[in-house]
């Protein structure tokens, strides 16, 4: 079942067009990272799904909740306000009642979220005081006060150290079980550890989209590495003018390249490593990317 249905969205700026008739899906249960570089159109689109800006044309339904969208929401932007001279506690207990709740009922559900972003320990401190990652565990759990579906997340670890990536990041893994979660990111990387899906968007359109998995396979590739013990460039005019090898990148002692058949080519590599009895260290053989995919979809 959909939670999210998007279609021919589209928003203008003045002159510019920065969402280009975008459509999509969203599952319900599933996580899905909407990936682009800067200006790429994704705060743009983020915005006009939990209804902070219009669209210029196009459609966002929610088969589910068909009268109220923004009930069904809850949202994160790129740069949360909060009110740092406020304890974590008293934040989310006043966030629930500006939602409308009774005071009682903010008051448990403050409790259940500060237990499920793990902020026990901090909840009494003021919020001015929190670290990055505490900040963006609190900014969650006001996302999640009023139980949406649907939890939209802005960029929600790109302003973080390692360690407050790290915990963002388990955060949102364990909400999955509970929630459908959207959000934002430029790294890829962290969007292939935790979501089931992806959006690829590039100058406002989406070029890519579907279940990570099958769209590595859409575009499948493996890269094959030979460490050398020495300078891998004596190497590459033999590489060079193979037609199964693309994409080589020789790096000191190292000697990368993509490869479509892994059984086929792994075999030709090791018969001119046995022609030309090269001093190979090591091999390796490795899937590409979601980022090596998404540089190659740009490029096309
Ligand atoms: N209010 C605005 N008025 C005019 N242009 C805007 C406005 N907001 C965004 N833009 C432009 O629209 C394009 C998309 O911006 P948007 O912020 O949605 O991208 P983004 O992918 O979120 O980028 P970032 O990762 O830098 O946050 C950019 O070219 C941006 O300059």
């Amino acid at each position: 079942m959909n939670v999210l249905e998007v279609s021919s969205l589209e928003k203008r700026y003045k002159e510019k067009l920065a969402v280009k008739d975008i459509s999509f899906q969203l599952k319900g249960g599933a996580c899905t990272a909407l990936l682009g570089p800067n200006g790429a159109g994704k705060t743009t689109t983020l915005n006009m799904l939990a209804g902070l800006i219009k669209p210029t044309a196009g459609k966002i339904m929610a088969p589910d909740s068909p009268d109220d969208i923004r009930e069904m929401i809850g949202y994160l932007p790129q740069y949360p306000a909060f009110f740092e001279w406020m304890t974590g506690k008293e934040f989310l207990i006043f966030s629930g009642e500006i939602s409308g709740m009774k005071k009682e009922n903010a008051e448990r559900r403050t409790e259940e979220l500060i237990a499920l972003v793990g902020l026990e320990e901090g909840k009494n401190r003021k919020v001015g005081q929190y670290s990055g990652g505490m900040k963006q565990r609190l900014g969650i759990a006001q996302a999640l006060i009023h139980k949406p579906k649907l939890i939209i997340l802005d960029e929600p670890v790109s302003a973080l150290d390692p360690f407050g990536r790290r915990e963002v990041l388990d955060l949102l893994k364990t909400l999955k079980k509970e929630t459908t979660i959207l959000f934002s990111t430029h790294i890829l990387n962290d969007a292939e550890q935790i979501c089931e899906d992806v959006l690829f968007l590039h100058e406002g359109v989406l070029i890519e989209q579907g279940a990570i998995q099958e769209v590595k396979a859409r575009h499948h590739k493996l890269r094959l590495t030979l460490h050398f013990n020495e300078d891998s460039h004596k190497y590459t005019p033999i590489l060079k003018g193979k037609e199964w090898i693309h994409n080589m990148v020789s790096d000191g002692k190292r000697l990368s390249f993509e490869v479509a058949d892994l059984d086929r080519d792994r075999a030709r590599i090791f018969s001119l490593i046995t022609e030309y009895e090269w001093g190979v260290t090591k091999f390796e053989s490795s899937e590409v990317s979601l980022e090596e995919v998404f540089m190659e979809v740009i490029k096309k």
